[in-house]
C-alpha cells in the first residue's frame, strides 16, 4: 500500500496512577467504549487499543495498566508490561487528574517516563470539570513544576475533561502531531484489534466485580474458552453460544460470585449477555462457569493459561 501524500501514523499510551483518567480519556478520544472503565483503580489490565482515524491521519491508542510496586509474579508481568508499552509508542501522555494534588505516585511515573529521554511527553491534566479556574491554574502550574523537577520538558501541557468533552479534539491533534509520517496501520473502522474473547472476558470480569471489588480486587480472572455459532438456526436468526470461566482463588470466593442460589453468578449473566450482544452483534447465549484455580496469581502456568 503507498503511503498518502503527508499521511502521519502511530502509537500513543496513557499513563497515570489508578484512577486518573486514562480509559475515559481513550474512550472519549476514540468515541465509543473499548477499554472497560470503573469508578475504582487498577481495573485495565490488556494493551487494548482504540483508533482515531482522521483524513491525514491514523492515531492507534494503547492503554495500559498502571505500574505498581510488584508484590506478585502477575504484578511483575503488567510493570514489564507497561514498560515495554511505553517504549514501543511513539508518544506519551501523562494524565495528572486536576482534582488531586500532584502527589510522590505522580512523581514516580514522571521521573521513569523522563528516562525515556527523547520521547514527546504531553502532560494531560484530567477532569478540569471537577475543579474550579483558580486550581487548574494552580495544577498546571504544578505540573510544569513537576517537569523541571525530573529533567522532562513537557512537548505541550494540556487540560481536558474527558466527562463533557472540552478540549479532547485538540488534545487529539496534538497527538497526531507528533506521529511520524506514514500509512494508515488498521483499516477505517475497526474499533479495536483486541480478540473478540478478550473483550467478552473483560466485559464479564467488569459484571462479576461489580459490587465485589473490596474483597476480590485481584483475585478474579475470565477465560472464555469458545463462541460457536448454534447449529440449526435459520440464516437470518443466528445464535452464538458464548462459554466462559470465572476463575477465583479460594472456594469461599466461589461462593461469592455464584451467591444464594445462584443469584449472583445469574445477575452476571444478565449484565454482561447485553454488553457481549451489542460488541458482537448477534444473540449470545453465556454459559458461565465460576472455577477455583488456587493462588493462579503466583503460578506461572496458570498465569499463561489466563492470557498473562
Ligand atoms: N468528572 C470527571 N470524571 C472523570 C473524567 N475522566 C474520568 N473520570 C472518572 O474517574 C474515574 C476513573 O477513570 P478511569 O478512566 O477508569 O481511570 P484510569 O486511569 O483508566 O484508571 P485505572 O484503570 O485504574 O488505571 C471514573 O469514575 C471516571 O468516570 C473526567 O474528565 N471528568
Amino acid at each position: 500500500m503507498s503511503t498518502p501524500e503527508g499521511f502521519r501514523s502511530g502509537f500513543a499510551c496513557f499513563v497515570g496512577r489508578p484512577n486518573a483518567g486514562k480509559s475515559t480519556l481513550t474512550n472519549a478520544l476514540v468515541g465509543g467504549k473499548i477499554a472497560i472503565t470503573s469508578s475504582r483503580p487498577q481495573t485495565t489490565r490488556h494493551a487494548i487499543r482504540g483508533l482515531v482515524h482522521r483524513d491525514d491521519a491514523q492515531l492507534v491508542l494503547v492503554d495500559t495498566p498502571g505500574l505498581h510496586k510488584p508484590r506478585t509474579l502477575l504484578g511483575q508481568r503488567l510493570n514489564d508490561l507497561v514498560r515495554t508499552t511505553w517504549a514501543e509508542v511513539d508518544t506519551v501522555g501523562m494524565c495528572l487528574p486536576a482534582n488531586e494534588k500532584i502527589g510522590p505516585g505522580d512523581r514516580y511515573l514522571i521521573k521513569e517516563i523522563a528516562a525515556l529521554r527523547k520521547k514527546p511527553v504531553i502532560a494531560v491534566a484530567t477532569k478540569t470539570d471537577l475543579v474550579s479556574p483558580d486550581r487548574l491554574i494552580q495544577h498546571l502550574s504544578d505540573i510544569g513544576a513537576a517537569g523541571v523537577e525530573a529533567g522532562l520538558t513537557w512537548s505541550e501541557v494540556v487540560p481536558v475533561s474527558a466527562v463533557n468533552g472540552d478540549q479532547v479534539e485538540l488534545l487529539a491533534s496534538l497527538l497526531i502531531d507528533t506521529l511520524p509520517p506514514g500509512p494508515p496501520l488498521y483499516p477505517e473502522g475497526q474499533l479495536t484489534d483486541e480478540p473478540e474473547e478478550t473483550l467478552i472476558a473483560e466485559i464479564i470480569r467488569e459484571a462479576a466485580l461489580e459490587d465485589v471489588r473490596e474483597e476480590l480486587p485481584h483475585s478474579l480472572a475470565v477465560v472464555v474458552d469458545e463462541i460457536v455459532p448454534r447449529e440449526d438456526r435459520p440464516e437470518d436468526r443466528p445464535l452464538l453460544d458464548v462459554r466462559a470461566n470465572v476463575y477465583v482463588e479460594r472456594d469461599s470466593q466461589k461462593g461469592i460470585i455464584i451467591g444464594k442460589k445462584g443469584a449472583r453468578l445469574k445477575q452476571i449473566g444478565i449484565d454482561s449477555r447485553g454488553q457481549i450482544e451489542r460488541l458482537l452483534g448477534t444473540p449470545v447465549h453465556l454459559d458461565l462457569h465460576v472455577k477455583v484455580a488456587k493462588d493462579w496469581q503466583r503460578d506461572p502456568k496458570q498465569l499463561r493459561k489466563l492470557g498473562f
